[in-house]
């Protein structure tokens, strides 16, 4: 069924311009003034902003951690993110040491099957490297459209990996055309001062803070990046917090250096004092990296509008508060670490930045959207409004105001790190290759509908049209 977009202002990330869209077989068909064709479905979009579904590179659905399983999987979790304006997510495959690489594509692929409402890809935990993984590298990135790679350079005996695996990976990853992505965090001196802090009795979830200053990311991040530059490769830095981490990444990229940088809305509008909440509360705002002091909050505003920073993730890892981070409860380092943001990315980066005037129209869909997939290999089948994009689409009614909270929100979680929050402006409507999954905010999509991605290589686009791939 063809679909037509009439009255609404399309906003790119390079463009804002009012015309009509024609949607056919899942793309965008025609994008022009007065558009005609009697057979199309008409969607009023009056008032409303048309974006490009947004792009979320940073979720984690159904996954072990810290004892137990993120609560939202790639059903409730994609449903969530559509609510929200998001129409792709990217989500990190865990791998086990001493197993093949596509055995831990397959056991994502039967946790996504027949669950995700949207499209979804994955990124490729690296958490060894030896000859088995070297050779398969290259065919996941051929067979499975797997192009990015993280590292994890803390949680000591869980998911961290040592400095030779992070560096063969960057130089693997530059042979290949993959993107290497890393949690910077200096995971040693981390493991060294959690257990300083709980031989001194020091239980309460601040601990966490306390115990992985802005120091051990800027450190980690660093070394990263010089680590990348020793590679002549390419590095994304994940959810970056705080000005020892943001500096490190404008140095790196001053040189010329490849180096991305994304953050997240939690580290944008919560800060440090809310792991202090009495009687555990805090606990529901642990996550690593953790919440800094406040003024970092403008630090980050400021370095995505320099673009030293360049995406959004929302690190969406989802944990009740009953039953989950209570695990930690007199022990801060057995709370699971993450928290639940998939549903707000979209509408906290409009309210908070455009909104407010922090960041325009243009950039923030290339942080939400744009960039994502030009980094990860969609561009421009995803990220953009074009004739020959997919029709992933939201109608954003850039004026509704309305507060954020756990009783109205669709993530699979029992609390809102965000409660109470007022944010304007609300996803509508949300189209995934030009069908509805959020019709006047309900949802009518279907689970299954969802197709998994195989992405483009790092600094490659993902054309369909003829069936090649071409260097930017
Ligand atoms: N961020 C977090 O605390 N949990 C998810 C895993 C990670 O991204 O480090
Ligand atoms: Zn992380
Ligand atoms: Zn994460």
């Amino acid at each position: 069924m063809k679909k037509m977009i009439k009255n609404g202002t399309i906003v790119t990330a390079a463009d804002t311009y009012r015309a009509d869209i024609l949607i056919e077989n899942e793309k965008v068909k025609i994008i022009g003034d007065e558009i005609r064709d009697d057979e199309a479905e008409m969607i009023d979009a009056e008032g409303c902003y048309v974006f490009p579904g947004g792009i979320d590179p940073h979720t984690h659905m159904e996954m072990p951690f810290g004892g137990t399983v993120t609560k939202d999987d790639f059903e409730t979790g994609t449903i969530a993110a559509a609510h929200g304006g998001t129409t792709t997510i990217i989500d990190f495959c865990l791998t086990e040491k001493g197993k093949p690489l596509k055995s831990s594509i397959q056991k994502w692929h039967q946790k996504s099957k027949d669950k995700a409402v949207i499209d979804f890809a994955y990124h490729l935990q690296i958490s060894e490297i030896n000859e088995d993984v070297l050779k398969e590298i290259p065919l996941v990135i051929e067979e499975e459209g797997v192009t990015s790679f993280k590292v994890f350079m803390a949680y000591k005996n869980v998911l961290q990996a040592d400095d030779e695996t992070l560096f063969r990976t960057l130089i693997t990853a530059k042979k290949h055309d993959a993107l290497v992505m890393v949690h910077a965090e200096n995971g040693d001196v981390i493991d060294y001062l959690t257990k300083k802090a709980l031989e001194e009795g020091n239980t309460e979830p601040i601990y966490h803070a306390l115990t992985r200053p802005p120091e051990v990311e800027g450190e980690a991040t660093g070394r990263a990046a010089k680590l990348t530059a020793l590679a002549d490769s390419q590095l994304y830095v994940v959810h970056v917090t705080c000005k020892e981490a943001v500096e490190q990444i404008a140095e790196a990229r001053k040189k010329g250096l490849r180096v991305w940088g994304e953050t997240c809305p939690q580290y944008l509008v919560l800060d440090q004092s809310y792991m202090e909440k009495p009687d555990f509360e805090g606990g529901k705002y642990v996550w690593s990296p953790p919440l800094r002091d406040k003024s970092n909050q403008e630090i980050l505003w400021n370095a995505l509008k320099r673009g030293e920073l360049q995406t959004i993730g929302s690190d969406h890892c989802a944990f009740d508060f009953y039953g989950q981070k209570e695990l930690g409860k007199g022990d801060f380092t057995k709370i699971p670490n993450g928290g639940p943001f998939v549903e707000d990315r979209f509408s906290v980066l409009f309210s908070e930045g455009v909104k407010k005037s922090r960041i325009s129209l243009n950039e923030f869909v290339n942080m939400v959207s744009t960039q994502a997939a030009k980094l990860f290999g969609l561009f421009p089948q995803k990220g953009t409004l074009a004739p020959g994009s997919d029709a992933d689409i939201v109608l954003f009614d850039p004026n509704i105001e309305r507060t954020i909270s756990q009783k109205t929100h669709h993530m699979n979680v029992d609390y809102s790190a965000l409660e109470g929050m007022k944010v304007t402006g609300q996803p509508i409507t949300v189209l995934s290759r030009g069908e509805y999954v959020v019709k006047d905010r309900q949802f009518v999509g279907s689970p299954g509908y969802g197709k998994f991605l195989k992405r483009a290589r790092y600094g490659m686009q993902r054309i369909e049209k003829p069936e090649s791939m071409l260097r930017n």
